[in-house]
């Protein structure tokens, strides 16, 4: 560390902040965010609109922050598990998902999580620290094939509504004029239903993603610890007094586990439970991770399960497994990264 501030990630008003410091016109916080978001510079000399005495003052006190990924995996089916370091010894997760009409790419948002899901490797390892906005967009901006993107989804690491301030900083530049200037109908926000679920839907237009995982309070709760804080029941309620007809898109996570959450009378019970919500429900397969004895269910019967739903009225797809090759179950290329450096 240099102890420079970094200025990917700032919103317009925080770099209204650094220009007033520096001695700037009002209007070079506007020329700098074009540099940082939509020329994406990686040092603040290529700012050259900006008074080369005024550049040399905000390069002893500020630096861009873009840094690569340190690692890389690839899969066999184009899928590309990036590692970007956040810290001593700290790695976050980033998975590049191209397919034939979109390159998606799904973000981290915290190191671990506190949240300790049964199923999930990141809630295995605890948690760490918030990702700061600069972290988190980095991942987006310093990835390779940043300029294929076409959609962003919040299902990496950790729970984005447990980091809501920083989480909503990159939505801001991300959706903003000044910054990507992207359709928030891009990005996609996955959560268990934290405390920060009001606010993001009052305040931002971006799709939302559920962690469902069972229509059963007491078997949600066996899953997710969450289920007795902020219990699913609650989260729909809540969900349901919000527009998803229009644009807005709600949906549904679903892992199918064998012989848990894979009967038919699940799949009944699940679609009574969302029937006032215009929503979709994408099923998952578990990916098995160490030391949980939970497996994945047969295709046949997620079959069923989806056939089930879609007679009742709700839209349901099997999502396609991406990446098994590469450590697919997110955060287990990180724990493996931070068991080589232990
Ligand atoms: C890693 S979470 C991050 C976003 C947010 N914390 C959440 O849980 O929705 C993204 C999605 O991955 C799912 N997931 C976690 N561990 C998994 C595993 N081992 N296999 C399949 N899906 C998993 C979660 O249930 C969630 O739907
Ligand atoms: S599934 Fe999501 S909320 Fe649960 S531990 Fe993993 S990252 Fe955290």
């Amino acid at each position: 560390m240099n102890g420079k501030k970094r200025l990917l990630g700032m919103t317009l008003d925080e770099l209204k902040e650094v220009a007033s410091e520096a001695g700037l016109p009002g209007y070079a916080a506007k020329q700098m965010a074009d540099w940082l978001y939509k020329k994406k510079v990686v040092s603040i000399a290529e700012m050259t609109n900006i008074a080369a005495a005024k550049r040399s003052w905000l390069e002893n006190h500020y630096e861009v922050g873009a840094m690569a990924p340190s690692d890389f995996m690839k899969s066999v089916d184009g899928t590309i598990k990036y590692l970007f370091q956040v810290g001593e010894g700290r790695f976050v997760e980033s998975v590049y998902i191209p397919t034939e009409d979109r390159a998606t790419l799904c973000v981290s948002s915290q190191v671990g999580c506190k949240m300790n899901c049964l199923f999930c490797m990141t809630g295995k390892q605890g948690f760490t620290a918030d990702l700061t906005s600069n972290q988190i967009l980095n991942q987006i901006q310093s990835l390779p094939e940043n300029e294929q993107l076409t959609n962003i989804v919040f299902m990496g690491m950790g729970e984005p509504l447990d980091n809501v301030g920083e989480l909503f900083k990159v939505l801001e530049i991300l959706t903003a004029p000044y910054g990507y200037a992207w359709s928030p109908k891009r990005i996609t926000v996955s959560t268990i239903g934290a405390k920060g679920l009001k606010r993001f839907l009052d305040e931002s237009d971006c799709h939302l993603a559920v962690s469902l995982h069972s229509p059963y309070s007491a078997e949600r709760l066996s899953l997710m610890p969450v289920e007795k804080a902020f219990p699913a029941h609650d989260v729909l309620e809540l969900i349901k007094q919000y527009d998803f007809t229009h644009q807005r898109r709600v949906s549904f996570e679903y892992i199918v586990f064998k012989d848990l959450n894979d009967s038919l009378k699940h799949a009944e019970a699940l679609a009574c439970l969302l029937k006032e919500i215009p929503c979709r429900v994408n099923l998952i397969r578990f990916h098995a991770i160490p030391d949980v004895p939970l497996e994945s269910s047969d295709m046949g019967k997620m079959e069923l399960f989806r056939d089930m739903l879609n007679s009742k009225g709700i839209i349901c797809t099997i999502r396609a497994s991406r990446g098994e090759d590469i450590f697919a179950a997110c955060g287990m290329l990180s724990t493996a990264k931070n068991k080589q450096k232990d």
